[in-house]
Parts: C-alpha cells; structure tokens; sequence
C-alpha cells in the first residue's frame, strides 16, 4: 500500500545508563522514521538497544538527548514536552509484549475493555469494541474465559486485541511471536499488519524470530547502539 502519514520521528536519540567506569551507552545517535502502513522489526544481538529503543518510541524511557516526534507532535527534545504521558500512551500508543501480560482475574474480553474503560470509553461501547476486535481475531468464543484458559496463541490475540483496542496510531511489540509455533507466528504477524493497515497505524517489532522476518517491510539492525541499516 501507498505509505501514509510519518508517525514516528526519532532524531539524534541516545541513551545511557549510569555514569563513569559503569556507564552503558545502550543508544548512540538514533535516527528513524516510521511511516503509517509500515511494518518493522528491529533485529539485533543481545544487548544492542533494541528494547530501549521501543521504551523511547513508547515514552516509557526519557532519552539522554535527542528528539521525539510522535503523530506529528514533539513529545520529547531534550525534555518531555508533555506532562501527561499516560494519557499520551493511552492515545496513541499500543504495547504488545512476549508474555502476554493479561489480568489473570478478568475475562478475555474484560482485559480488552479496561483499556477502552481509562480511556474514557462510555463501558458499553469498550464492551462492543473489545467483542467486535475478539471477533475479527478469530477468539471470539473465548471472550468470557479468564487467561489462564486460554493457549498460548489465544492469549496473544486477546493482548493484540487490547493492543489495538483504542485504534492506536503506533504499535509497538516486543516478541510477540517467541511463544508460538511457526504457522501460529506468521498468522499473528498477519492479523497485526491487516489490522495496523486498516487503522492507519504502524508496527514496530522487536523480534530474534526467523520464521515472521519475510513479514515485515523493513528490517532496521542494531549493533552497540548504533542502527546499521534503516
Ligand atoms: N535499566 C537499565 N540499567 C542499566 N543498564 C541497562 C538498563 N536497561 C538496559 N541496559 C543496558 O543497555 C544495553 C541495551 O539493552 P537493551 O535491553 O536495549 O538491549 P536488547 O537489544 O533489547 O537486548 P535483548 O535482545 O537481550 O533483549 C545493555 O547493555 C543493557 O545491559
């Protein structure tokens, strides 16, 4: 498809923890743009910055220096340019994570409305919303089970679910396939990139799984905090 609107703008980022003999420069002097539509996957050895790269993108981690710019609006420069990053996270921003992360104590379809239910959803829209999203990802009939029942691949499309319930413009995914065979990998991979096209969105994956890389439209390589190719 026609590549859309730029989404993700990172200028100059670095990132370093800690300070003298025991300083760590996880990221140098990061440029990378995202454009809706786009399916990524950051790819690197351990410890070359990947996941804090995701954590800069998802304005969980604030960046030694550089810049920010997320849907057209600067988020960070230097500073956090904004107040409210939860709510800034809420909108904009969806999170997919290896271990799927649900709620143990609420359903399928309650982990996908309680995203919609912070973010000021009336409760029974976030109720369709979460049934209508359960649906098109094909676990639909497991929406009033809690996740401990669910396999595997059934729990990862209800994370997906609630990744995306918000139609967030920017979705980033941190393995979202390490715990799934094969097919199960790919038909996720699938479901993700139909779902971000039709939100206008875009998908930034962290990923060491070969069986998904012909999935993505680019691979970007981090090596040292560097990216080698973009
Ligand atoms: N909170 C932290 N405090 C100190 N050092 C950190 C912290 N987070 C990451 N690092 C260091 O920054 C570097 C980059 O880490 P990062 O987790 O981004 O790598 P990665 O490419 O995601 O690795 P992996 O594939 O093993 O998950 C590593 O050297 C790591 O030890």
């Amino acid at each position: 498809m026609a590549l859309g609107d730029t989404l993700i703008e990172v200028t100059g980022v670095a990132k370093h923890f800690g300070e003298g003999e025991t300083r760590v420069d996880a990221l140098r002097a990061v440029d990378l743009t995202v454009r809706a539509g786009e399916v990524i996957a950051l790819l690197g050895p351990s410890g070359s910055g990947k996941t804090t790269l995701l954590n800069v993108i998802g304005c969980i981690l604030a960046p030694s220096a550089g810049r920010v710019v997320l849907d057209g609006e600067p988020v960070f420069d230097g500073k956090w340019l904004r107040r409210d990053l939860r709510r800034l996270r809420l909108d904009k921003i969806g999170f997919i994570f290896q271990s799927h992360n649900l709620l143990p104590f609420l359903t399928a379809q309650e982990n996908v409305s309680v995203v919609l239910d912070l973010a000021g959803w009336p409760p029974d829209e976030g109720r369709a919303r979460a049934r209508e999203l359960l649906d098109y990802l094909e676990v639909g009939h497991r929406a009033m089970v809690k996740p401990a029942l669910l396999s595997g691949g059934e729990a990862q499309r209800v994370a997906i679910a609630r990744a995306l319930a918000n139609r967030p413009r920017i979705i980033l995914a941190d393995e979202p396939t390490a715990a799934l065979d094969g097919a199960r990998a790919g038909l996720v991979m699938d479901l993700m990139r139909r779902l971000a096209v039709e939100q206008e969105a875009c998908i930034v994956t962290v990923t060491h799984d070969e069986k998904i890389f012909d999935r993505f439209d680019r691979l970007i390589h981090l090596r040292d905090g560097h990216l080698v190719s973009a």
